[in-house]
């Protein structure tokens, strides 16, 4: 790497990847809830993501999945006795609490944390706070993981700075990376856009029947954190009737890169506010902003919300432009697909579209943009990375075979309490760290 890049992280789907119906406000979730689940293909589509970006010569990490079931929680929640028999219990009493520790959640790693490359932040260097993920149990019990493969990661303190996850309560209700994005060159100080769902110390009105899932006040404490220069962050609030539409992350009505916006035209609460504000604050920094608005007379939110054309990557080449890496439910949509197809026609900065099938996350509501973390490195910050979660060739070989030989190709919340289940989970995942040279990261390992 000669200069400043992003690298995206992908989070491997768990062996225990299953549909539970977990996030109220995510209508994939609800609408699959209880259908069988293949672990299986769920990886290996993920991997696959992972390989052709990788090949297309795209830096390209990979984060390992949590500790799942995780036997901690339910020891904290009053469950005792052997792993064997805590299982059966709360298999009994409470299966959907059984599936809430069970959740291969932390596959959709741009809720894992928010990060601040270092020309944003005061002391130079990159930021990441782990999110707290406060609004949804199964996803609430990610964050102490999440920071320690974080730390096993990035691990060197002159070039990275750890936050914990921010207090654990409603006012600060955090999801990290799917409402933040960075806008401006990779080689130069940027704007640091935080997109929240509701203000919970103001007047205006957030979402009506779904929950927000953001709040200022988490976006303003991670600002802060990251030692982000005032002008250079601003917070924006998204449109709460799209939210109680189904858009749950402003990652699915809205994807930046570089000086790019590619966004829905009801994503925000005053959408024209926000092109406005953004064309002011990069030209501040002699920057320009290249919005690409989608009408809502081509695409409506709910096809946005159905085909998940924004939860898209939008990834920098070699020759200048930009290529779209979208879901297989984006071709499969036609007004969608075409509307794709004219944004990308001639002289548009986006000249290159990439579907791939990612359908095992996608019935969870994650697309592609929710399962990769984006990192944007100097060369220097790069080499301090741990090299061994960086996707090659044979990295994706011994994952592949790694998967084939410890995943299940079937899974409904049933299975979730067989004792076979929790040692093939250890087994596959104390693998795993050796392979990603990780260390001890998960609870079992201690
Ligand atoms: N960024 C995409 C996140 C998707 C995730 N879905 C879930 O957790 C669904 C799990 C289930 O219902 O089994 C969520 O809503 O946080």
């Amino acid at each position: 790497m000669t200069h400043t890049k992003e690298m995206n992280f992908d989070g491997l789907v768990g062996p225990t990847h299953h549909y539970a119906g977990l996030s109220f406000g995510n209508e994939a979730s609800t609408r699959h809830r209880l259908m069988q689940a293949n672990p299986r293909l769920a990886a290996r589509q993920g991997l696959a993501k992972m390989k052709a970006l990788a090949d297309a010569g795209f830096a390209q990490g990979i984060l390992p999945p949590h500790e799942r079931p995780h036997l901690p929680s339910l020891r904290r929640m009053g469950f005792s006795g052997s792993d064997q028999e805590i299982l059966a219990r709360v298999a009994a009493a409470e299966p959907q609490l059984l599936s809430a520790v069970s959740s291969a959640s932390a596959m959709w790693v741009a809720n894992a944390a928010t990060v601040s490359p270092s020309a944003d932040s005061i002391d130079g260097r990159v930021h990441f706070t782990a999110a707290n993920l406060h609004s949804k149990f199964h996803r609430a019990i990610e964050a102490d993981t999440t920071s320690a493969i974080l730390a096993a990661i990035f691990a060197s303190p002159s070039h990275f700075r750890h936050h914990s996850p921010l207090i654990q309560n409603g006012l600060f209700s955090d999801e990290g990376a799917a409402n933040h994005n960075r806008l401006g060159s990779f080689k130069k100080p940027g704007i640091q856009m935080f997109v929240y769902g509701k203000d919970m110390l103001g007047d205006a009105t957030g979402p009506l029947r779904y929950p927000a899932r953001q709040t200022l006040q988490a976006s303003q404490a991670v600002a802060r954190l990251h030692q982000l220069r005032p002008e250079c962050s601003m917070f924006v609030q998204q449109n709460p009737a799209a939210i109680d539409l189904g858009v749950f992350h402003n990652d699915v009505i809205s994807v930046s890169n570089e000086q790019v916006l590619f966004y829905h035209q009801q994503a925000f609460a005053d959408t024209g506010a926000v092109r406005e504000q953004l064309t002011r604050r990069l030209a501040a920094l002699e920057q320009q902003f290249v919005p690409i608005e989608v009408p809502a007379d081509r695409v409506s939110i709910a096809d946005a919300v159905q085909t998940y054309l924004f939860n898209s990557q939008l990834l920098s080449k070699a020759n200048g432009k930009m290529t779209i890496v979208v879901p297989e439910e984006v071709r499969g949509h036609r007004a969608v697909w075409e509307t794709l197809n004219d944004l990308t026609a001639d002289g548009s900065v986006i000249d290159q579209i990439q579907v791939f099938d990612l359908r095992e996350s996608m019935r969870n509501g994650g697309g592609p943009a929710c399962l990769r973390l984006r990192v944007q490195l100097t060369p220097d910050e790069y080499q301090a990375v741990n090299q061994r979660v960086i996707m090659t060739p044979a990295r994706f070989d011994e994952l592949n075979q790694w998967v084939d030989r410890h995943y299940r190709d079937r899974l409904c919340q049933q299975d979730l309490a067989c004792p076979q289940l929790l040692n093939e989970v250890r087994t596959a995942l104390d693998e795993l760290t050796q392979l990603l040279g990780l260390g001890s990261i998960y609870d079992f390992q201690r």
